[in-house]
Order: structure tokens, then C-alpha cells, then sequence
């Protein structure tokens, strides 16, 4: 075993090891053989620990004012802001994305931090005029009690943050059960909250598998809610599992994010911001572009300059400054790329750029693969309708925006949409026919902001939507109060 540190679990205010003694290595996607931590594999004794811990510490938690837990969370935005740099470069050696990406991701979860800070201090109901000239009555809301969170590797800040934060300034605690490939990450995330001094059993944070620790978190009945991010399999079953002893849930699964060129488009825009869109982060984003939806008139001259531009991409590790796009996550998120790169060409798609395993020098210590570009696709193929989650791009081609919508429509998913026209007409139509919950016009599919809502309509997510004032539906409950004087 190698000199990288073990990470323990953190319950009731304190760093423990997990009952079995067990630990799971968390590996540097550009060098395979590079541990960049070890955390606890963790058993349903330890969650019933964390659990436990956090439902005691909810009773006082949630009396104090809003006031007085925005200023824990401003302290962790102070903590997180001054560890950027450490935190960014574990992200970047744990999941692969670039350290430039993941010190915007690092900052992005100190604005979010900030932002609910000051949610303690708005307001939390409405008075609402009844229909008794004697009477008062007024909406207020009560947090769920204790929330489990899990998250995807793909944003290992950015996602905790955003889901920790709003539970913990409406009142909840919270056990936080990150993704095992970015376990590392997230501890010094909570290193941060641990720092900042919350009280005791507040936030916990407990690693371990999937099928034990999540699924624990989604069958524990004194979890009051279940906040998930990750595929839409596991997603479903979760919410399923909440569902049936009746806890809340929102789940925030895959996408399969069109971008439609229309005939007048600018071009270089609309290239920029399907390669950004579609290859940053290796593809690897809920949000990224993975349909290229083009108008006949403009398909060759989209193609040849989009072409152009990806096989100028630099692949390698992201900590190397000239790096563009880094390694995929893991072997097995290697391998599901290269699988449907395998099967967009039995489907009859044609592979026109790209699209191989990256094996020679040191590329091959890593998870590396070439950006791919697939031509001829129809929409009934796989890699047109299924969530690959790699840096592969699907251009289809239609005849007018009518057509464009209705394939961009044709999908499980409607996470994130984005259309390049300078036709306000055809913005409005696309305004008003796009099945997404993200549309963007002139604009890349992926990036979102923290202080507006954010989720998916049909398979994308649970109708719910996450950040913003949004986040308080979840977690809190409504309660409408009626005095008689
Ligand atoms: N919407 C998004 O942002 C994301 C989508 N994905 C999609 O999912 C695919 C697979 O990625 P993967 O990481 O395996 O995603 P998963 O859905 O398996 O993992 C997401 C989170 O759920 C946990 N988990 C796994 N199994 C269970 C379970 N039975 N009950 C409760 N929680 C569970 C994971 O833990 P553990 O890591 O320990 O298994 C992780 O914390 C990707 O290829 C991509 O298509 C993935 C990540 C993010
Ligand atoms: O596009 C973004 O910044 C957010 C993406 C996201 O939430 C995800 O991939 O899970």
C-alpha cells in the first residue's frame, strides 16, 4: 500500500473508522496506480450511527434563527475559499477534470455557500387575507428534519454543497453519502464544515458502497428525505425505496442534451459551444451537449469547422496547464464510452473523427480517450437516445426547425436544451415546444447558476428543482396557520 492518506468517517462531530476496519482506495484517473486516498467502506451500523446523530442534533439545530446558521455556513465559504487550490488539485487527481475546472467548481461552491448563507435571513412564508374579518392567517415552514444526501462524482463540490447548504440553513441536518470514485473530494469539503465549528451531529459524512450506505440512507426511517444526483437506474430506486415508508425525495438523474444549429446561425458561436458544451469536464455532466441537431442547409459547413476545431483539443492530465480535457473517471466509465462508440458504428453511425482509447507515452497509465464525433446518426440509435456521459457527439442532420424540435424531443430525458438561430421567432418557438427544464438560446447546454432553479422535465429528474429559491420546496414543509383573536 502507498503512503495516501485514510480518510475516516465524521459522526456527531467527530473523524471515526468504520465498524469493519475496511477501506476503499480512490484512484487518480491519469495514473491508474496512483492512490489518492483511502476511505472507510463503511457497514449499516455506521450509518445508524450518523443517522442517529444527526436526528439528536436536528432538535436544537432547527431552533436556532436563520441568522445564526448562515453564519456557520458563511464561515465554510471563508474555509473553502482560502483551501481552493488544495481542493481543487485532489478533485482534479480524483476525477479527472482540469485544475482550471475545478477551481471554478471550487468557487462555485463557495458562492453557493454564501447565497443560502443569506437565504436565513428571507422570508420564509406569506400572509394570505381569509375570509374571517377576525382572523390571521399566514404560511410558515418547518424543516423535514434529517436529510441524506448522495452524490455523483462528477461535481464531487459543487453538488454536496449545493444540496447541504439549503438543507442546513431551513433547519435539517444532514448525513452526506458521497460517490466512492470521489469519496477523497468531498472529506475536504467536510473538513471545511467540520472547521467552521457547526455543533455536533449536525453535518455527517460516511463513505462506503452504494448498495449498503445509499441504499441504507433510502430505507432508514428516521431519514426524513432523500436528495440524490447520479444515473437514472439507481435514481428510481431510491426514490422508489423513499417513497414506500413514505420519506420526500428528489432525484436528479441523466440528460441527453440536444443542441439544434438552425440555417441562421452564427457558426463559430455554435461550434464553440458545442465543444464546450459537449468535451468540457470529458462530457461527464448531466448537462453536457451530446445531440448535435443541424439544419441541412448548414450541415457541411458545421461539420467541417466543428471537425477542425475538436481534433485541435489537447487531452491529458488535468493538472498539466495545457491540458483541455482530462482522463474519464474510472475504467468502467472508460469502457461504457467505448462501448458506445463500438455501438453508434454497428448502429450504422459514422465515426468521422476521433473516438480511440489514448494509450501511447504516459496516456496509457490513464483513462484516456479521444473525443469522438459520429455523422449519419439517426435518432432511433443508441448514442442518440441513451446517456453515455463521455465526450461523444451525435450531429444529426433535419430540414427546418420543426423537424429540429421534434428529434431534439424524441428522448426519456429533458434536462438542458440550446438552440444558435438569430430568428427571435425561432427562439420563441423554441421557448415554447422545447420539453427541457434548462433552455438556452445562443448559449451552450451546460452551466448552470446557483441562484436560479435547476432540474429536468420527463426522466431528468422528479419534477423537483434544486438551487435558487427553489430548494426551500424541498427541503421544508409548509405549514398554514390560522389565528382567531
Ligand atoms: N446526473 C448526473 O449528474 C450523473 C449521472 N451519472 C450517470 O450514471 C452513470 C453511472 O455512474 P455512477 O457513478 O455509477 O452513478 P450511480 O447512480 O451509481 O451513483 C451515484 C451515487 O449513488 C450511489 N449509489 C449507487 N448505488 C446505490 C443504491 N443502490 N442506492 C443508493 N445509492 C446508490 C453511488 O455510490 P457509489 O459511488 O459508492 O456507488 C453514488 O454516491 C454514468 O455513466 C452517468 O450516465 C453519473 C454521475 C452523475
Ligand atoms: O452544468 C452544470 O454546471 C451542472 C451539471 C450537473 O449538475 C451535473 O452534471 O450533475
Amino acid at each position: 500500500m502507498s503512503e495516501a492518506v485514510t480518510f475516516s468517517n465524521y459522526i456527531n462531530g467527530e473523524w471515526v473508522q468504520g465498524a469493519s476496519g475496511e477501506v476503499g482506495e480512490s484512484v487518480n484517473p491519469a495514473r491508474a496506480k496512483e492512490v489518492v486516498g483511502r476511505f472507510q467502506k463503511s457497514t449499516a451500523e455506521d450509518l445508524n450511527q450518523a443517522v442517529q446523530s444527526a436526528a439528536t442534533a436536528q432538535k436544537k439545530w432547527r431552533k436556532l434563527t436563520g441568522a445564526a446558521r448562515g453564519a456557520y455556513l458563511y464561515k465554510v465559504a471563508d474555509i473553502l475559499e482560502a483551501r481552493t487550490d488544495e481542493v481543487a488539485e485532489v478533485m482534479t487527481k480524483e476525477m479527472g477534470k482540469t485544475l482550471p475546472e475545478a477551481k471554478g467548481e471550487t468557487a462555485r461552491g463557495v458562492a453557493i455557500l454564501r447565497y443560502y448563507a443569506g437565504e436565513g435571513m428571507r422570508k420564509v412564508g406569506d400572509v394570505i387575507p381569509s375570509t374571517d374579518a377576525e382572523a390571521f392567517m399566514f404560511t410558515t415552514r418547518k424543516a423535514l428534519g434529517v436529510v441524506g444526501v448522495i452524490t455523483p462524482w462528477n461535481f464531487p463540490v459543487a453538488i454536496p454543497i449545493w444540496k447541504m447548504a439549503p438543507a442546513l440553513i431551513y433547519g435539517n441536518t444532514v448525513v452526506l453519502k458521497p460517490a466512492s470514485e470521489a469519496s477523497i473530494t468531498a472529506a475536504k469539503v467536510v473538513e471545511c464544515f467540520a472547521e467552521a465549528g457547526f455543533p455536533e451531529g449536525v453535518v455527517n459524512y460516511i463513505t462506503g458502497s452504494g448498495s449498503i450506505i445509499g441504499q441504507g440512507l433510502a430505507d432508514h426511517e428516521q431519514v426524513d428525505g432523500v436528495t440524490f444526483t447520479g444515473s437514472d437506474g439507481v435514481g428510481q430506486q431510491v426514490g422508489q425505496a423513499v417513497l414506500a415508508r413514505g420519506g420526500k425525495y428528489q432525484l436528479e438523474m441523466g440528460g441527453k442534451n440536444p443542441v439544434i444549429v438552425a440555417d441562421d446561425a452564427d457558426l463559430d458561436l455554435a461550434v464553440d459551444a458545442t465543444i464546450s458544451g459537449g468535451l468540457k469536464s470529458t462530457g461527464q455532466k448531466c448537462t453536457a451537449t451530446s445531440r448535435v441537431i443541424v439544419d441541412q442547409a448548414v450541415y457541411e459547413t458545421f461539420k467541417e469547422k466543428l471537425v477542425a476545431k475538436v481534433s485541435e483539443l489537447k487531452v491529458g492530465d488535468g493538472l498539466d496547464s495545457d491540458t483541455w480535457m482530462g482522463p474519464s473517471v474510472s475504467k468502467g466509465q472508460l469502457d461504457t464510452v467505448l462501448s458506445y462508440i463500438e455501438k453508434g458504428k454497428e448502429e450504422g453511425a459514422n465515426l468521422l473523427f476521433g473516438g480511440r482509447r489514448l494509450e501511447d507515452g504516459e496516456l496509457g497509465d490513464g483513462y484516456y480517450v479521444e473525443p469522438a464525433i459520429f455523422d449519419g446518426v439517426d435518432t432511433k440509435m443508441s448514442i442518440a437516445q441513451e446517456e453515455i456521459f463521455g465526450p461523444v457527439l451525435a450531429l444529426i442532420k433535419v430540414d427546418g426547425l420543426e423537424q429540429a424540435i421534434e428529434v431534439a424531443n424524441d428522448t426519456k430525458f429533458g434536462l438542458s436544451a440550446s438552440i444558435f438561430t438569430t430568428n427571435i421567432a425561432r427562439m420563441m418557438t423554441f421557448i415554447e415546444d422545447i420539453d427541457a427544464g434548462l433552455v438556452r438560446i445562443n448559449a451552450e447546454s451546460a452551466g448552470v447558476e446557483l441562484q436560479a432553479p435547476f432540474g429536468g422535465m420527463k426522466q431528468s429528474s422528479s419534477h423537483s428543482r434544486e438551487q435558487g429559491t427553489a430548494a426551500i420546496e424541498f427541503f421544508t414543509e409548509v405549514k398554514t396557520v390560522f389565528i382567531k383573536g
